[in-house]
C-alpha cells in the first residue's frame, strides 16, 4: 500500500485517484474548489461518468480514499504526490499553467519528508523541470529531497474507469530511475506495459498521442466532406481503410469533428510549443483549421435543405460533446446552436444527461426538452450533434410522425440509409450520399 495525494479533484484527478485506491493504495484527493469537496464528502459526485459513484463509494466506505481541502496537510501526509489540475486553453491558445504552479508552491511548503512528485496534468514539455525549480525555492526545509516523475494520463472521458483499470501503457518519465521503478511499481496490479522514457518525452507523448487522433479525424473528416461532393460514401471507405492494420479501424469515424477538454486544447498547446520551438507545424494548424469548419457543415446542410431558418423549429438531439458525459467543453453544439438562434431558428434541445450543463453555457432561448419525443413535435428539421445510444437506437418511423416535416440531419452518421430511406426521411449525413424521400412521402410531409 503506497499514500498518494492527488492535487486536483476533477475529471482526471478523482478518476485516477478513485482507481489508485480500488487497487489497495490509501488516497486524499484535495482541491481548492470547497464546494466540490463538500459534495464529494457526501458521497455526491460532481461529474457524470458510468460507475465512478460506485467506485467511490465503495473506497470512502472502506477507508482507501479521502477528500479534502487542506491541500497542505494533504501532501504532508503522503509519500507521492500526483498533480492533476487542470491546463486550459489560454486566450493565446497556450496552456494556462498557472494551476500547476500554485500545486508546485504548495509543494514545496509543506515538503516534510522526501516525496515523488508526478505530473498527471498535460503539460508542456520542460514543466517537469520548472516545477522542480518552484518546489526548490519554496522548501522550508532545504535539506528534504525529493524526485520528478511525468506520468501523463489517457483516459477518455464515457469510459474512464475502464481506461484507468485497463490501460493500454503507463508512460513513466523522469531522470531517476528509482522514482520510476516505484511509480512503475505502483502500476503494476493494473497488469499493463509499462514505458518509461526521461522526462522531456514523457512530456511529448502526451500531446503526440492526442494530436495524432486529432489529426486522424480531421483527416477523415476531409476525406468525407470530398465524398460527398464525387458521390463515394465515407463509412465504406473509412472502413476499407481501418482493415489495414497499420492504419486501424479507431478515430476513423466521420462527424462533426472533436470537441472536448482536451484535443481542442491539446492541439493549440502543441501549435504554441512549436512555434516557440521555432518550428511551423503547418500540419497541426491545418487539422485545427479543419476541425473548426466541420461544424459548420451543420449550417450549409440546413441552408440547402431549408433555405432560410428564420422562423423554423429546429430539433437539436444531444449537447455533450460525446455520449456518457455531460462535459461540455468545446462541444460542437455551443458553436452550432448560436448560429441556429442567431438566423432565427427555434431551438429545441434534448440530452439524455448534459441538459443541466449546456442551460449553464449556452446563450438565452433555447428550450430545453425532457424527452426525445418532446424535442422534435412539430419540428421541421431535426439535427442529431451527440450519438447517445438513445439517439442510435431511437425509432426513426416514430420520430417522423411526431415532425412537422421530415428532415433528419446527422452529424454523428448514427442511423443507416437504409433505416432512413424506410422511415420516409429525407437524410442528410457527413460523407455519405443523401437519402431523397419518395414523391408520396414527400407530398404527405408539407413539402
Ligand atoms: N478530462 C480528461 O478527460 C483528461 C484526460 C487526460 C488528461 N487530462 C488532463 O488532466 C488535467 C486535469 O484535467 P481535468 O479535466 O481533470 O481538469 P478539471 O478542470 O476538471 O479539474 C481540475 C481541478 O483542479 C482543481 N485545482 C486547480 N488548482 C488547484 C490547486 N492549486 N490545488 C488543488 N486543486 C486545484 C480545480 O479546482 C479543479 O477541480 C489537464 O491537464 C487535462 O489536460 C484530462
Ligand atoms: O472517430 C472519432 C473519434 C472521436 N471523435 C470525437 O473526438 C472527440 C474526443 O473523443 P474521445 O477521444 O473519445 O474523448 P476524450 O475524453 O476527449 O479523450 C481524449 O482526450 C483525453 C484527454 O487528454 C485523452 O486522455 C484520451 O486518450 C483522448 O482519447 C469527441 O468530440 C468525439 O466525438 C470523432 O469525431 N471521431
Amino acid at each position: 500500500m503506497k499514500k498518494i495525494t492527488v492535487i486536483g479533484t476533477g475529471y482526471v484527478g478523482l478518476v485516477s485517484g478513485a482507481c489508485f485506491a480500488e487497487i489497495g493504495n490509501r488516497v486524499i484527493c484535495c482541491d481548492v474548489d470547497e464546494q466540490k469537496i463538500i459534495k464529494l464528502r457526501r458521497g455526491e459526485i460532481p461529474i457524470y461518468e458510468p460507475g465512478l459513484s460506485e467506485l467511490v463509494e465503495r473506497n470512502t466506505k472502506r477507508d482507501q480514499l479521502y477528500f479534502t481541502t487542506e491541500v497542505g496537510e494533504a501532501i504532508e501526509a503522503s509519500d507521492i504526490i500526483y498533480i492533476a489540475v487542470g491546463t486550459p486553453m489560454s486566450e493565446t491558445g497556450e496552456a494556462d499553467m498557472r494551476y500547476v504552479m500554485s500545486a508546485a508552491k504548495k509543494i514545496g511548503e509543506h515538503l516534510n519528508s522526501h516525496k515523488i512528485i508526478v505530473g498527471k496534468s498535460t503539460v508542456p514539455v520542460g514543466t517537469g523541470e520548472l516545477v522542480r525549480e518552484v518546489i526548490q525555492a519554496n522548501k522550508k526545509l532545504p535539506w528534504v529531497g525529493f524526485d520528478i516523475v511525468s506520468n501523463p494520463e489517457f483516459l477518455r472521458e464515457g469510459s474512464a474507469i475502464s481506461d484507468c483499470m485497463n490501460m493500454d501503457r503507463a508512460v513513466i518519465g523522469s531522470d531517476n530511475p528509482e522514482a520510476a521503478r516505484l511509480i512503475g511499481e505502483l502500476h503494476s496490479p493494473f497488469n499493463t506495459r509499462i514505458f518509461t522514457t526521461d522526462l522531456e518525452s514523457a512530456e511529448m507523448i502526451k500531446y503526440a498521442a492526442n494530436t495524432f487522433l486529432a489529426t486522424k479525424i480531421s483527416f477523415i473528416n476531409a476525406i468525407a466532406n470530398i465524398c460527398e461532393r464525387v458521390g463515394a460514401n465515407v463509412a465504406d471507405v473509412s472502413e476499407g481503410m481501418g482493415l489495414d492494420s497499420r492504419i486501424g479501424s479507431k478515430f476513423l469515424q466521420a462527424g462533426i469533428g472533436y470537441g472536448g477538454s482536451c484535443f481542442p486544447k491539446d492541439t493549440y498547446a502543441l501549435a504554441h510549443i512549436s512555434d516557440k520551438a521555432g518550428y511551423d507545424f503547418e500540419l497541426l494548424k491545418s487539422v485545427i483549421k479543419t476541425n473548426q469548419r466541420q461544424r459548420y457543415v451543420i449550417m450549409d446542410k440546413l441552408r440547402e435543405t431549408l433555405g432560410g431558418l428564420a422562423g423554423k423549429h429546429v430539433a437539436v438531439l444531444g449537447l455533450a460533446f460525446k455520449p456518457n458525459t455531460d462535459d461540455m467543453r468545446y462541444a460542437p453544439s455551443l458553436t452550432i446552436i448560436p448560429e441556429l438562434l442567431k438566423q432565427g431558428a427555434s431551438v429545441y434541445a434534448y440530452d439524455p444527461i448534459a441538459s443541466e450543463a449546456a442551460k449553464r453555457e449556452l446563450p438565452e432561448g433555447v428550450t430545453y426538452s425532457t424527452s426525445l419525443d418532446q424535442a422534435v413535435a412539430g419540428a421541421d428539421v431535426a439535427v442529431i450533434l451527440t450519438e447517445w445510444d438513445e439517439i442510435r437506437s431511437m425509432d426513426l418511423s416514430n420520430i417522423r410522425k411526431l415532425m412537422k416535416r421530415s428532415i433528419l440531419i446527422d452529424g454523428r452518421n448514427c442511423h443507416s440509409l437504409q433505416e432512413a430511406q424506410e422511415a420516409g426521411f429525407e437524410y442528410h449525413s457527413i460523407g455519405r450520399p443523401p437519402v431523397n424521400m419518395s414523391e408520396p412521402d414527400r407530398q404527405s410531409a408539407n413539402f
